[in-house]
């Protein structure tokens, strides 16, 4: 079952937000895996508001994308670029703007919650935060994703909802414009899918964007969607490319 799209207006980012905001983008993406052309030819925006589902079967290059998207992989051909440079000319800039949430959770199982996140948002800081803003937005992150009364458990203590909530609380405790988020709803609850689904909603109503692959049923109202098997090579093309092409050669 798929409720995907929900055709209904994003709100315009209140214009404080929107000025600072910076629009992302990918061009000619081409990603390869092992030997096998994953995906070619490949565009997409960002602009600031917008959010884009990523869709496809087992395979077909979405949590790829996403990491290639966050600077984890490269590309085998094509750019990435903020309105204001190439992400490669500037790779520190673009992972201070960038917060990603794949499959595998980040959880320090010695640590408590509280720490984790703590070390998060201390990891991600911005030079002008006080210790008093990283302490509030971390104590506001645990109570946003109903993870307070968990602050002291250990990580390893942690279920693998919990640990989910607890990754997804670090968008909160550590704040950036893009969230790239790789089947963010894996294990959550109900309750837990609508908070998610709110705080998605609060991030782009305040100019922040959204990059999401899901099988699932994800709220996110006037998302745009990329199904990555538009950008699939047949398979003669896929496997041979090592042999005799150069990745350029894909692009359109
Ligand atoms: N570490 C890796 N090394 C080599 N190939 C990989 C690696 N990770 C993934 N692949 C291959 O890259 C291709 C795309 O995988 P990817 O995980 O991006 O797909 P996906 O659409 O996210 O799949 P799923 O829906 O199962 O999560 C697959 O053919 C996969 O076998």
């Amino acid at each position: 079952m798929v409720r995907r799209m929900i055709p209904a207006a994003v709100s315009d980012p209140p214009p404080s937000a929107a000025a600072s905001a910076r629009r992302f983008s990918g061009h000619g993406l081409v990603c390869i895996r092992g030997e096998r052309i994953v995906f070619a030819n490949l565009n997409l925006t960002l602009a600031p508001g917008e959010a884009l589902l990523l869709l496809g079967p087992n395979g077909s290059g979405k949590s790829s994308l996403l990491r290639l998207m966050a600077g984890l992989l490269r590309p085998a051909a094509g750019s990435l670029a903020w309105d204001d440079g190439p992400v490669r000319e500037d790779p520190e800039r673009h992972h201070a703007r960038t917060r990603y949430v794949g499959h595998t959770d980040t959880i320090k199982p010695v640590l408590t919650a509280r720490e984790n996140l703590a070390f998060w948002a201390k990891v991600c800081a911005n030079e002008d935060d006080t210790r008093a803003t990283l302490q509030a937005r971390t104590d506001a992150a645990l109570d946003r994703l109903a993870l307070a009364r968990l602050a002291d458990v250990p990580g390893r203590m942690l279920s693998a909802g919990q640990k989910r909530r607890l990754n997804l609380a670090r968008l909160l405790a550590a704040p950036a414009p893009l969230w790239l988020m790789d089947e963010p709803t894996t294990a959550l609850d109900k309750g837990s899918v609508a908070t998610l689904e709110a705080i998605m909603a609060e991030h782009r109503a305040t100019g922040g964007m959204i990059a999401l692959s899901t099988h699932l049923d994800v709220n996110l109202p006037g998302a745009r969607v990329l199904n990555l098997d538009d950008f699939a090579v047949d398979a003669a093309t896929a496997y041979g490319l090592h042999e005799d092409r150069h990745p350029e050669d894909l692009r359109a």
